[in-house]
This record gives C-alpha cells, structure tokens and sequence, in this order.
C-alpha cells in the first residue's frame, strides 16, 4: 500500500547511509512511522535500523564501495587477537552483543561501545580509513575510552539515539550460523575457568589407529629415508641393509642432543629482545614471549664457530648421522611423556581443544597441554622455532664441510650452497618475522604432543636437510642457466610466501591499514573481515602456494635422477593439502555464510586454476 505524501515507500530499494559515517548502504525500506517520521530499513544482512529522510536516497548516482562490500558494518565489531597487539582488552568486549538480553543498567555500557563501534566501523575512503584504523587498531583503546569517559560516551550515545534511534534486529537469514557461531564463542569465553574444557569427539589423522601407525611409521620413516639418502643408489626401490640396532643408540650422542636442547634453553632465557604478549588465553590472560630467536641463532654461529676455531670437527654430525637422529627420536618420546604427564594436572582452561578426548594413546599423539611452560619457557613455541630449525642449519652447514672434504673441493659445489643459502634464508625470515609465528595455528590451536615434538626435533633437522646429506653422497653439476632459473623460482616463491603472510599479518593486527586500502575486503559476523582481493583473492591460500615453489626449488639443485631429494615437497604438499582442509572447516565453522562467500569469490585453494 502507497503511503502518502512521503518519499520512498515499503518495498522501495534504497541507500541508506550508515549512522555515524558517510556511507551509503543497499538497504529495503519496510515501513515509515509518521509520529516520529523515521523510515525502518533492512540492510542485506538482516540489521534494521530506522533513519530519517535526510540519510536515505536514490540508488541512482552509487558506486560500489572498493573495500567492503553488500554486509553492514554493524558486523564490524573489533575482535582482532593479533599477536602483535600488547595492551590488555578491557572488560567490555566481553560483554558486546549481549545487551538483548541484560537488564538496563548493565545494558548501558555495550550500548555505548556499539555506538562508538558503529561510528567507528565502516570506511571507503582512504582518509576515513585512517581515522578509523586508529581506533579499530586498538580496540581496547576504544573500549577504554568507554570506560575512561562516560559522560562523553554518554553524550555522543544520546545524539546519535536521538537522530537515528538504533535498533537492532535479531539476524537471521545468511548470517545466522556465523552469528551463533560467534554467540557460542564468547557463550565460551564467558564461563568460568573450569567449565570450558570440551572432550575431543571430532578425532583427526584416523583417530586411535591412525595416530599409533602414524607414530610407528613416521620415526621409521625418517630413519629409513636416511639410510638410503646415503646410499649411492638412492633409490627407493632398492633398500639398502639396515644398520644393528645398537650401533645406533650412542649415549655419548644422545648427550650431545641433551645438551643442544639445553643450550637452546639457556639463549631463549636470556633477558635481550622485546617481550610480547600472544592471543589471549580462555581465560582471558595472556602469555608473554620473549623475541629473541635471531639473537640465539647469532650467538648460536659464534659459539660454533668458536668451538671449530678449539678444533671440534662440524663432520661429525655427518658421520653419526642416524646416531643424532635416533638420540633426537628418543629425546623426543621421553618430552612428550613429560608433557602428557603434566597435562594430566594441567588446569581445564589450559587444556587444547583438539588433544582432549579421553584416549591416552590419541592425546598423546595430539597433546593435551595448549601452551606447557617450565620457569617462563613456553616449550612448544620455544621448540617450534629453535633448536629443531637451527639445528637443521647446522646439519646443512655440516653437510657442505663433509662434502668438501669427500670431493676434495676448496669450496662447497654450487648446488650445496644453493640448498645452505634458501634453507638459511627460509628460517631467518622467520625468524625476522618471530612475532607473526604467534599467529599460527600451531601456537593458537594445537597442543603440544608426540606429534608436535617430534615435528620439530626429529622430522625437521633430519628430513628438512636431506637435501644436502643427499648433495654429499651425490653430487649434482649445476650450469649458469639452471643456477640462474632456480634461484628466480625461489625468488618468486619467496616473494608470495612473504606477502601473503604479512598482508594477512598487517590486516589482523589493522584492518584498516592504508597500505592495505586498495585490497577488497568480505565482513564477517566476528567482527573480523577477510581479504579477497591481490594475492588473497588470487587463491585462499597464497602463503601456501608460496612455500611450495619454495620447495620445489630447494629440490631441483640435487637433479632428476631421483626423487629422494623431492621427498620435501611431497611432504609440504600433502601437509598443506590436509591444513588447508582443516583451516578451510574452522574459517567455515568461525565465518559462516561469509566464509562461503569468500569460497564462491576465490575458487581455488592453493594453486590458481589448478586445485
Ligand atoms: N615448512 C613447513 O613445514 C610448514 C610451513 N608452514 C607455513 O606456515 C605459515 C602459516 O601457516 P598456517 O598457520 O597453517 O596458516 P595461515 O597463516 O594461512 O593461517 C590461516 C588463517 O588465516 C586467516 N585467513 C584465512 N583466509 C584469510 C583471508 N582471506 N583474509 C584474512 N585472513 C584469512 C584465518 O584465521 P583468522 O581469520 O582467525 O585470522 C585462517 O584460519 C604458512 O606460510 C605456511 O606455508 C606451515 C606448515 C608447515
Ligand atoms: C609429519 C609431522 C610429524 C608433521 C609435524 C609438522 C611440523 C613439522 C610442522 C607443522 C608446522 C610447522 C611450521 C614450521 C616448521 C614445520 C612445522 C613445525 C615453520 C616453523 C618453518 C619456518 C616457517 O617460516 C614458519 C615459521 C612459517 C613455519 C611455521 C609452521
């Protein structure tokens, strides 16, 4: 039915602008109350509000919005838990989205902050961009600002309900699942400590079964790829003799590994590099990490170096090879015992969500304990970047000596230093880029068990350097054109893998980065948006796709003859392969119906056009 004497009428399409901005949004007028003279609007994605004439018009006349697109900004609330952010959340967010249901007095102050949050949220124009990254920045800030000044708050919350009378409306339709999604989220974050240990029901990897075979396959593995690496057919379908058992459990090498762990420990304790604070914990502290892995990994070189200057022979870890990586796996069974013990005592809310099933043999494998620390060291971030990462250096450093003295070379052959310098290159970038590795699902997410320790101190040393083991025992004539298409490749892998991880790195910790304005960005319900434009609009796992060209080109400088030294990209691809899957279920469960529209704009996973 017309109503008369009015602008637009129930059905119309229009643009309504966004209380508090200069934005204009698709919105659907439902109805117009004449004693107030307010129009109530639909946004696409369900929020109503009720705005006066003056802020709506004719869809006539719009561009679209180069950053964000169709949702409205009333989704936009600030949830970033960059590892780089260091001051504490107040209080408040935890309370945001849940006035509906509050009584008034307590209603008041998550009112007040969604007002400033919608004033603050939705930007297109790089200059509004910057205000606003100022504050979305540092969501805490705003929300102290919350705190720190009521009656200001309170006075800018009463222009703005004057003019706009907001209104929010249950969501429902495409938003929904995120919605509740996010609802059941901080449902979590608000129960107490106790209450938020979940059982593990969901079991990866095969669950039980799988988890024991792959425990007993993988060490076996390791070991058995080493012993034919050093074969001069190192092929894999002729496997050599196996060496006795007992030549390869050497306490005298099992001891030198004790003391490489500790060693470690000791660098990682000591008080030089900035202290920061990771994502915040259930229950709601935050663990604190010192940034300090370039410093060990400099006085680590200085300390070898000095110890070959005393005469001690880096050849020694070629020739007891297996011995070190036997000590390794033992070293790392006996740490995971520790842990899965420990974990037993372990408070609930400290507990990982994926290791928590009841199972000894699966929580073993998947570890219980999220961040296990002894005396201020956490030990899976500590594991994750040191002596499992240097140590391969070292390995590959000891390859190139061993190399040259097998071949009576003055210098390492082309091909050794290739693989020494990208391998070397790879971990200083992390390192250079510590603070984002907080960021990872292996920090934020996994416990740390069997699966994790033995990752990090067996399976990367002795399966990430078989490249140069295998150079020793084959050497592999590399001309200028191969040298030359080789290092291009590892250049351009280098430069994907890089950007996309810091693109992504520096839109969490600010989404509204100018750096990354021209990037096209998908609201989700949580707040958070996700990039779908440049490299992330390209693939929805750019970084991936970087680390595989990467690999590939770490493999070629040992030829074709065989495909021992391509065993790390065919490691790396399936890994990728199965945490794309898992990703892809979390971002799904986390993002909902955005998550699908990401999926619907960026149709190819890791390799454009290809999968
Ligand atoms: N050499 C090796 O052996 C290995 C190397 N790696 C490397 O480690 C690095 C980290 O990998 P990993 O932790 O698995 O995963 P990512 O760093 O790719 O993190 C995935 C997360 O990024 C966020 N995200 C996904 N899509 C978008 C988007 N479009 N816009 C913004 N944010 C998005 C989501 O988290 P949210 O939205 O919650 O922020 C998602 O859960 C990678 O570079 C990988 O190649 C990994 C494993 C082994
Ligand atoms: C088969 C098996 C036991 C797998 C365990 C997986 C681990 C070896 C990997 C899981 C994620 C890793 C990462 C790195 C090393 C390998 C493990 C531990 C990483 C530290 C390498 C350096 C990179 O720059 C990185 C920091 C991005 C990366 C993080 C993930």
């Amino acid at each position: 039915m017309r109503m008369p004497g009015i602008r637009f009428q129930s059905g119309d399409m229009v643009m309504g602008r966004w209380p508090g901005s200069s934005l204009f949004y698709e919105v659907k007028v439902l109805s117009y109350d004449a004693k107030i003279q307010l129009y109530t609007v639909i946004y696409k994605d369900g929020t109503e509000l009720e705005l006066r004439e003056a802020d709506m018009k004719k869809p006539t006349g719009f561009k679209p919005s180069r950053r964000s697109r169709s949702r409205s900004p009333s989704r936009r609330r600030s949830r970033s838990r960059s590892p780089a952010r260091t001051t504490r959340r107040s209080s408040s967010r935890t309370t945001s989205g849940t006035f509906a249901t509050e009584t008034p007095a307590a209603r008041k102050e998550p009112k007040m902050k969604e007002v400033l949050e919608i004033r603050l949220s939705p930007v297109a124009r790089p200059v509004e961009n910057n205000g606003h990254n100022k504050h979305e920045n540092k969501d805490n800030d705003t929300a102290d600002k919350v705190n720190e000044k009521p009656a200001e708050a309170e006075q800018e919350n009463k222009v703005l309900e004057s003019r706009y009378n907001l209104r929010r409306r249950k969501d429902d339709g495409d938003a929904k699942p995120a919605e509740q999604t996010e609802d059941k989220e901080k449902e979590a974050e608000q129960k107490p400590a106790a209450a938020t240990a979940s059982i593990t029901t969901d079991l990866e990897f095969g669950g039980r079964l799988g988890v024991s075979c792959m425990m007993l396959f993988l060490p076996v593995a390791v070991l058995g790829l080493m012993v034919v690496c050093s074969q001069e057919d190192a092929s894999l379908m002729s496997p050599p003799p196996l060496p006795a058992l007992d030549s390869l459990l050497d306490p005298h090498v099992f001891g030198m590994v004790v003391l490489w762990f500790l060693f470690q420990a000791l660098l990682y304790v000591l008080p030089v590099g900035k202290v920061v604070e990771g994502i915040p914990l259930k229950n709601g502290e935050w663990l604190k990490y010192r940034m300090n892995t370039l410093h060990a990994f400099v006085l680590t070189v200085a300390a070898l170096g000095a110890a070959v200057h005393q005469g001690v022979d880096l050849r020694y870890i070629h020739s007891h090879f297996l011995q070190l990586a036997v000590s390794s796996l033992l070293f790392s069974v006996l740490l995971s015992v520790y842990l899965y013990v420990r974990s037993r005592w372990a408070p609930q809310d400290q507990l990982a969500p994926g290791g928590n099933s009841g199972s000894v043999i699966y929580d073993f494998f998947m570890g219980n304990e999220l961040n296990p620390r002894i005396k201020g060291i956490d030990l899976k971030y500590f594991c994750e970047l040191r002596p499992g990462l240097i140590g391969w250096l070292v390995i590959n450093a000891a390859m190139a000596l061993a190399e040259m003295k097998l071949h009576s070379l003055d210098y390492p052959s082309p091909a050794m230093i290739l693989v020494n310098c990208f391998h070397l290159f790879y971990v200083l970038d992390a390192y250079w880029h510590e603070e984002a590795v907080l960021g990872y699902m292996d920090v934020t997410h996994a416990g740390f068990g069997f699966m994790l320790v033995f990752g990090d101190l067996m399976w990367v040393p002795f399966t990430f350097s078989l490249q140069s083991y295998y150079l020793v025992h084959h050497p592999n004539h590399l001309s200028l054109p191969w040298i030359v298409g080789i290092v291009t490749l590892n250049v351009i892998g280098f430069c994907i893998f890089r950007k996309a991880n810091s693109q992504k790195n520096a839109f969490r910790r600010n989404p509204s980065d100018p750096t990354l304005s021209h990037l096209k960005t998908i609201p989700t319900a949580t707040g958070k948006s996700l990039l779908v434009s440049g490299l992330w609009g390209l693939v929805r796992h750019p970084n991936y796709l970087g680390d595989l060209i990467m690999a590939l080109a770490w493999s070629l400088p040992c030829g074709f003859t065989h495909i021992l030294p391509y065993f790390y990209v065919i490691y790396l691809t399936t890994l990728l392969v199965h945490r794309e899957a898992r990703d892809e279920a979390q971002c799904r469960r986390k993002y909902g119906s955005a998550w699908d529209d990401y999926c619907r704009e960026v149709r190819y996973r890791i390799i454009p056009r290809v999968y």
